[in-house]
């Protein structure tokens, strides 16, 4: 079957620096897959190459077909990127901010009162500003805003970053949902624990290689914390 995203001997650079080297995986449909390594591996500069801010060699390619070097075309063919940090715009309204995200052509189920019913918080605050949001409310309206345009597949770079536990447990419900509504998730965290509850696999990377790969059970096997521990 054809994969959702693959990436096929991919070289990442900034500048001529290079960060990725040779690195190959696949996300099938509906899966939802952890990326994890230390810090500097090179998992936010992975995701951002689905959307060619880094330079890319090698493929990249959505349901078989490469994305070109126009950054935005992976949001139109259904992969949505939440980038690290709270991206949303503090002076728009929650209601706004989710509208922003609406795909063009809507064809699927992420309405607002859907964005809604799966964050309350969200919902009981529509009028407020950005600014005024707790830094996991402005995490939820950020996935919020990313899933209005209906993706197939999420790319979620360190949502829990900075967030209370009890906030964690909300956001893992909460993607445990729009998991099992059908969109693939890839979840680059530090928070193991996290990946450990939601994903089916895991992929390491190390130095901008890839190290390891394999179901998520293995994350705990000292292999992979070599790869993965701070
Ligand atoms: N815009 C950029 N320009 C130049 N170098 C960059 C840029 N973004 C990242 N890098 C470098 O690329 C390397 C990988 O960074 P990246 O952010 O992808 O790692 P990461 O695994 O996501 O790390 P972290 O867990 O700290 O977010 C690092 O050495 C970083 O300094």
């Amino acid at each position: 079957m054809t994969a959702l995203l693959e990436f096929e001997n991919v070289y990442a650079s900034y500048a001529g620096a290079v960060v990725l080297q040779d690195v190959s995986f696949s996300i099938g449909k509906g899966e939802f897959v952890g990326l994890v390594g230390r810090n500097g591996a090179g998992k936010s500069t992975a995701l951002h190459s689905v959307y060619g801010i880094p330079q890319v060699q090698g493929t990249i390619s959505i349901e078989g077909t490469p994305v070109g070097q126009r950054q935005y075309e992976p949001a139109s063919r259904g992969v949505s990127l939440v980038p690290q940090g709270k991206s949303i715009f503090p002076n728009l309204t929650v209601e706004e901010n989710l509208l922003l995200g609406r795909a063009a052509n809507r064809s699927g189920s992420w309405t607002v009162k859907a964005i809604y019913e799966l964050f309350p918080n969200l919902g009981r605050g529509a009028k407020r500003l950005g600014t005024e949001l707790s830094g996991g409310e402005q995490q939820m309206l950020a996935i919020g805003r990313a899933l209005m345009a209906e993706p197939k597949l999420l790319l979620l770079d360190e949502p829990t970053e900075g967030l209370a536990p009890v906030i964690v447990d909300e956001l893992v419900s909460a993607l445990r949902t729009v998991h099992e509504r059908g969109t693939a998730v890839l979840l680059v965290e530090q928070h193991i624990g996290m990946i450990q509850q939601l994903a089916s696999r895991f992929i390491a990377l190390r130095t901008g290689e890839l190290a390891a790969a394999g179901p998520v059970e293995d994350l705990g096997t000292r292999d992979v914390q070599e790869i993965i521990a701070l």
